[in-house]
């Protein structure tokens, strides 16, 4: 994280470059300094400090206390700083100048679209924001790795998720954070809202709960809803693993794989898997290998035990990772050990996917791995569902399609994979980066091909 020092520095009593020195000292990398106040006597920069944990800013902190001649007036985080005032807002296309113009986009000139719409319901998709707007809808019951948080400290996340909808793909979203934790009472809500919506982004939501609230909007409305940590997380997966396995030259189909933590994201992640013919897949949740011999009280994982598992296999992640060829982690920091790691078959594909803090750090695993992967941006493989979002809804939008069925997510993840050549490919670049152009537009166009060919695309042009 980067801090920025506000110092007010009595020349006479220290150099600049005293400072530096202790701050370095104290493990901080300076970055930048800017000049805030400059007098004869007494100077007030803004120091740009990287830092790699609180206990190192408070080190820095603290260090500078007890030199002669500085005090430090503020300390602010670049990252707090971003987020002042929110990070999104709402933009008229068109500014109101005149009487004429009040009287076209408000009343009473505005009631003649609001009749023409009354009429035929489809011109909501020409007359008003529909066609480019979607909800994202988090109760935040499972927000990244933090688990369950207020409505409130769940914005943020919604609000990031709004901007990259927008960035990399046109499309305008909302963040709705709900006060409820009321699976009916959540349906209704959604239900109501989605006259405004041309598509429903469901945010981390919490396992089992996603699955019903998914399922029956799904089939109640008429727009596309899309539980994004279930979907996108599978979708990107599935691609990043395909070409994983280009580069261990293995098959899916005699792989065996260990999916960890069998909630929204690690069961729709075996459903991908296979759907994209995996035969064996274990999943493994805090009591061990989800199994035959087991009665869950959570449906999902019954259906999930009779469906995997082959061999039946039982016990601890520890026991049921040996001899695996792929591990795919959406659980918790920590989880897989580096003996586990060692216990793998030969040439092992890691997938630590738990955010912030995956569930073995790369550093630790890279050495006995041949693909490793996280879901964060600061490793190289980044398997996050940003990359699919946008461009599955970009494309949903265009086509203007009532669901998003399995079809369409086989074929983003095959448009995600396909976006990397066979020159390109090797075990640090098996998915594209989120900034590369390429993905929006070949997801959209694979969508729309399935969307078509699927008969849920209703655009007539
Ligand atoms: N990289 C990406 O794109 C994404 C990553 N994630 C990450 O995956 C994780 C799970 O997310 P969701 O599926 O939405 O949450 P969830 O709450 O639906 O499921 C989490 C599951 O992990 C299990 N679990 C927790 N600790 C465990 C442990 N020590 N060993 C085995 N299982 C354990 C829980 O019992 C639960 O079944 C989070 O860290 C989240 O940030 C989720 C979605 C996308
Ligand atoms: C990336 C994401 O959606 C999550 O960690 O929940
Ligand atoms: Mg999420």
């Amino acid at each position: 994280m980067t801090i920025i020092l506000r110092l007010e520095i009595h020349k006479k009593e220290i150099t600049f470059g005293e400072i530096a020195t202790v701050i370095s000292k104290s493990g901080g990398d300076m970055i930048a300094i800017d000049v805030i106040k400059e007098g004869p006597e007494m100077t007030v920069r803004d120091i740009s400090v990287n830092v790699n944990s609180d206990e190192k800013q408070k080190m820095i902190i603290d260090s500078i206390h007890n030199l002669p001649g500085v005090s430090v007036k503020h300390v602010s985080d670049r990252t707090f700083l971003l987020h002042l005032g929110g990070k999104i807002e709402v933009k008229s296309k068109t500014t109101i100048d005149n009487r004429e113009e009040l009287s076209q986009v408000y009343t009473p000139e505005v009631a003649r679209i609001c009749m023409a719409i009354e009429e035929n319901p489809k011109l909501a998709y020409n007359l008003t924001i529909k066609k480019n707007t979607v909800a994202v809808v988090s109760n935040a019951t499972a927000v990244l790795g933090l688990g369950k948080i207020s409505p409130e400290a769940a914005m943020p996340v919604m609000e990031g998720k709004a901007m990259l909808f927008k960035q990399f793909a046109g499309v305008d979203a909302y963040p709705l954070c709900l006060h409820s934790n009321d699976t009916e009472e959540m349906i209704r809500i959604i239900k109501a809202l989605s006259p405004s919506f041309g598509g429903i982004n469901l945010e981390d939501i919490a396992s089992p709960q996603c699955f019903e609230i998914e399922q029956r909007l799904k089939k109640e409305l008429d727009i596309p809803v899309f539980h994004d940590d279930q979907h996108g997380t599978a979708i990107v997966a599935l691609a990043g693993l395909l070409n994983a396995l280009k580069v261990t030259k293995k098959r899916i189909e005699n792989c065996k794989i260990v999916v960890c933590g069998i909630g929204a994201a690690g069961i729709a992640i075996t459903k991908m898997l296979l759907a994209g013919g995996a035969k064996n897949v274990i999943g493994v949740d805090r009591h061990g290998a989800l199994n035959r011999d087991e009665t869950y009280d959570n449906e999902m994982w019954n259906w999930y035990a009779s469906n995997t598992n082959p061999s039946n296999e039982k016990g601890p992640l520890s026991s049921v990772i040996k001899g695996a060829d792929v591990f795919i982690g959406v659980s918790a920091p920590n989880v897989l050990k580096v003996e586990d790691v060692k216990n793998m078959a030969h040439e092992p594909i890691v997938f630590a996917l738990a955010n912030p803090n995956p569930e073995i750090s790369p550093e630790v695993a890279k050495p006995y791995v041949k693909v490793m992967a996280t879901g964060r941006s600061d490793y190289p493989n980044q398997v996050n569902n940003v990359l699919c979002f946008p461009g599955m809804f970009r494309g949903v939008l265009d086509c203007r399609a009532s669901d998003i069925n399995e079809e369409m997510k086989l074929a983003a993840a095959e448009a995600i994979a396909s976006t990397i050549s066979e020159e390109e490919l090797n075990e640090d670049y098996i998915i594209p980066g989120v900034f590369n152009d390429q993905v929006v537009p070949k997801i959209r166009e694979a969508v729309i091909k399935a969307g078509y060919e699927t008969g849920v695309a209703k655009k007539k042009d």
